[in-house]
């Protein structure tokens, strides 16, 4: 039984992140098995953690992190389908999410994207252009304590998720730019603001 770093007293910063160019970026992650081991559980707890204390003004500077509003379990090197998510929406509603087993089960035909585009903790560049995503999105999956989920998300709560989901399927956001023109966009899709 292999106990991992990630107990709940754990403190992730930058060192545990995952970088582009690891293959596990760019894997499936497995199934999480529900309900969630105490180990599954605890690493659930550090990953919020670490979004919380990313965006807290003076932790942040203490453990030198970089702001993230989401984290998936492969950027931490766990090959788990599962991911954290903290932020306020463009309507200044918090968001808080630990998320098992993740599957959009439907999805708007109209697309979004941030203008200022996106980026990522696991890519330590800056890659410029729009990602178009759904508008709006309708995710089942599990909480933390093995109960069923099921989140009807729109705008920037939509766009944050998508990303994390991405990363669970081996996706980088700038994969879902357009090779030839980055800043293209398409017909069925819009700015968030
Ligand atoms: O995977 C999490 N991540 O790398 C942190 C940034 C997440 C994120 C950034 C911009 C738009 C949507 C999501
Ligand atoms: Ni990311």
């Amino acid at each position: 039984m292999s106990m991992s770093k990630f107990h709940a007293g754990y403190t992730i910063t930058m060192k545990d992140i995952v970088r582009e160019g690891n293959p596990i970026l760019r894997q499936r992650a497995q199934e999480v098995n529900v309900p969630l081991s105490d180990e599954d559980r605890e690493t659930l707890i550090c990953m919020m953690n670490f979004l919380k204390n990313s965006q807290d003004p003076v932790l942040s500077k203490k453990y030198h992190l970089r702001a993230g509003v989401g984290l998936s379990a492969n950027q931490i090197g766990l090959n788990k389908r599962m991911f954290t998510a903290y932020f306020v929406d463009e309507e200044g509603m918090q968001h808080e999410y630990a998320l098992v087993n993740p599957k959009i089960i439907s999805h708007s035909v109209w697309m979004i994207y941030l203008p200022e585009g996106e980026g990522c903790l696991s890519v330590d560049r800056e890659v410029k252009g729009f990602v178009p995503r759904y508008e709006w999105i309708k995710v089942k999956g599990f909480d933390s304590e093995g109960e069923k989920v099921t989140l009807k998300l729109k705008g920037y709560a939509s766009i944050v998720i998508q990303h994390e989901i991405d990363h669970l399927n081996g996706i980088l956001f700038y994969d879902r730019m357009n090779k030839e023109n980055p800043f293209l966009v398409p017909e069925n899709c819009r700015s968030l603001f």
